[in-house]
């Protein structure tokens, strides 16, 4: 029998409806020594340790077996000059563990009042997420805080959480805090979740999980309309190829720029008629957690997620995409102009070197 994945979305979307109240919560008290440069001279703040520390918790206690590949790991905050943040994080990740929720169905897996982790505990949660990934199996992926960049500028971010079985992303819950609620109607405020099964479509629902809308990305009627959506970092994806597509194309709207998944989900909202996301120099390789919700968010609205081959991305290689060869996500009428047009703009760029 087919499995429905019904429970594991129910759970997903309770974990990232936390996360945001929590990752909202931090924004408004967020102190500059709160933030840390890591390795890849990238941010993380203490938002995304202790969302990472909340959504670990949950997966942990509803699918004990199930094993993670999230983006942050705890070693910084083991030594003793992670001490401050250590129990900063701490602290955020329990309050959000134990707030009692109001509206919406929010079942206590295993968290709610009275239900303290002690730091050993939520440490261990955090690098239970140092799953490395592969082609077989389950495995969850949480990005607690994707879009860090935007997160810290007050604009886009998003929590994102997926399910991957056997290389294929079977559920994807993208928690947007700060995107408007409907876009046509900006005094109707900000904050939705998105959530997608395979099979079974995707909807957009309240930051409370109420509500769901059938999310479907409109047909586009013109080209010239195509409103590409990009990073705002120029440095995570090229913004002069994405020019040159967009000439090639004759498109006249000007791109809109965003940080994190939330591109994604405007995507399937309409908000923009393709995401474009080409490599910007030699050595990166995209994260799955970076891709695997809005993947599936996408395929299940109607949209073709592909690189710039035109194959599929391949979730089952590790943490990594693999080689980067970009992403391009769009309606499925728009997709294979664009794939069109990036390839004719590789062969362009590589003929004159
Ligand atoms: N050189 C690079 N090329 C592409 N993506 C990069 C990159 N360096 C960092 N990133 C990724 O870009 C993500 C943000 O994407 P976007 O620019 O669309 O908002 C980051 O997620 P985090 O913010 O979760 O670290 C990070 O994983
Ligand atoms: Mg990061
Ligand atoms: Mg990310
Ligand atoms: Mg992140």
């Amino acid at each position: 029998m087919a499995t429905s994945y019904a429970q594991e979305e129910k759970v997903a979307i309770a974990a990232v409806r936390r996360a945001c109240v929590l990752t909202s919560s931090v924004f408004e008290k967020l102190i500059k020594n709160e933030t840390l440069v890591k390795g890849d001279k990238s941010p993380v703040t203490v938002g995304d340790f202790a969302a990472q520390a909340l959504i670990s918790t949950i997966l942990q206690n509803v699918f004990p077996n199930d094993p993670i590949v999230g983006e942050e790991d705890a070693s910084d905050l083991r030594v003793e000059s992670g001490k401050a943040m250590r129990d900063r994080i701490i602290s955020l990740a329990n309050d959000a563990l134990t707030a009692p929720l109001a509206a919406g169905d929010d079942p206590l897996w295993g968290v709610g009042p009275g239900k303290d982790q002690s730091a050993d505990e939520l440490l261990d949660a955090i690098d239970r997420g140092n799953y490395t990934g592969g082609s077989q199996g389950r495995m969850w992926t949480i990005d607690p805080i994707d879009g860090t960049k935007g997160f810290l500028r007050g604009e886009q971010y998003a929590v994102c959480l997926s399910l991957i079985v056997d290389s294929k992303v079977q559920v994807g819950v993208i928690g947007c805090p700060n995107l408007p609620i409907d876009p046509a109607h900006p005094e109707k405020g900000v904050g939705a979740i998105f959530s997608a099964v395979r099979g079974k479509g995707a909807r957009q629902l309240s930051l409370e999980g109420t509500d769901p809308i059938p999310l479907r990305i409109p047909p586009i009627t013109s080209l010239e309309a195509v409103k590409f959506l990009e990073s705002v970092e120029a440095a995570h994806s090229s913004h002069s190829f994405n020019d040159r597509v967009s000439a090639a194309l004759g498109v006249k709207a000007t791109p809109l720029r965003m940080d994190s998944q939330a591109k994604y989900a405007s995507l399937c909202r309409g908000e923009g008629g393709a995401y474009l996301r080409m490599p910007t120099g030699v050595g990166y390789k995209e994260k799955i957690w970076d891709h695997a919700p809005g993947q599936i968010l996408v395929e299940e609205a109607g949209g073709v997620v592909t690189n710039s081959r035109g194959e599929p991305l391949d979730f089952g290689l590790g943490r990594t995409l693999g080689e980067n060869y970009g992403v391009i996500a769009a309606g499925k009428d728009v997709h294979s102009q664009v794939l069109a047009a990036v390839q004719k703009v590789q062969g362009e760029l590589k003929a004159k070197v």
